[in-house]
């Protein structure tokens, strides 16, 4: 059964059509990647997923309860007022949890992604990387079974950028919940997903569906290996057909 299925959704923001028709589904604890050139409807599907906005034609049907969607956008869109550790307690706090287990459960979550030291500190005190690490503790907080990443590494240097991908996939490995990954990054696409949706150019359909037949987490050495090569080759080619270069 899956967790959540598009139909045939159609977005259109005054009259002009932004993505669709798209179908997809997304399996328990899998891991799927859309790209596709900028504007072609990437973050539109991810809210249209994530249930923040209703699509202009076609169905949402969501097999989902409790704390069901997890959500990390580009910027890591943190409280400046609050800490680290308040700042991921927050969505405990909000569903009505007392406030001091909220913040042991925070701080369990920031030591999951390695900022057990940076509990006490503002996000203004944070790197780009930490910050974001801190964005995914505060959505994986409530375990929930689907998490949605919009671009979340695209302003991190490449380093960090790696390291937090292997981070989300150890993370993912240990909580089961199923993965959507928005890039503009072919090669992080096919690192982080079983399924690479490529989209055309806007209003965003599926051009092509490449599988990535690998085992997650990526053991060492992954980027060289065939299953990966012919991904990103497979993807890239798809990509050539259906994105029109931008204007
Ligand atoms: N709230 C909105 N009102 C009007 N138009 C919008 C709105 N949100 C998105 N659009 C338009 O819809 C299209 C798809 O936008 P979207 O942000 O989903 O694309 P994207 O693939 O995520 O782009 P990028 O890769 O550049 O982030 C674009 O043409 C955009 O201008």
């Amino acid at each position: 059964m899956a967790l959540l299925r598009l139909r045939g959704v159609e977005v259109a923001y005054g009259g002009r059509p932004a993505l669709g028709p798209l179908d997809l589904s997304i399996q328990p604890g899998e891991s799927l990647a859309l790209v596709g050139p900028s504007g072609c409807g990437k973050s539109t599907a991810l809210r249209l997923i994530a249930g923040l906005e209703a699509p202009t034609r076609g169905a949402r049907e969501a097999d989902l309860t409790g704390p069901a969607i997890g959500m990390v956008f580009q910027s890591p869109t943190l409280a400046p007022w609050l800490d680290a550790r308040a700042n991921v307690a927050l969505p405990l706090i909000l569903s009505g949890a007392a406030r001091r287990p909220a913040g042991d459960q925070a701080e369990a979550a920031l030591a999951q992604v390695g900022l057990a030291q940076a509990a006490r500190l503002h996000p203004h005190q944070l790197s780009g990387g930490m910050a974001m690490r801190v964005a995914l503790a505060r959505a994986l907080i409530a375990r929930p079974r689907l998490l949605l990443l919009d671009e979340p590494f695209a302003a991190l240097d490449g380093l960090t950028r790696r390291a937090l991908m292997d981070q989300v996939q150890a993370l993912q490995a240990e909580t089961a919940c199923a993965l959507v990954f928005v890039s503009h990054d072919l090669e992080d696409a096919c690192y982080m997903a079983d399924r690479v949706l490529v989209l055309t150019s806007g209003p965003g359909r599926l051009q092509a569906e490449v599988a990535v037949p690998a085992p997650r987490p990526r053991p060492d050495g992954f980027r060289g290996s065939e299953p990966f090569l012919g991904a990103v080759a497979a993807v890239e080619a798809a990509a050539r057909q259906g994105w029109r270069a931008a204007p």
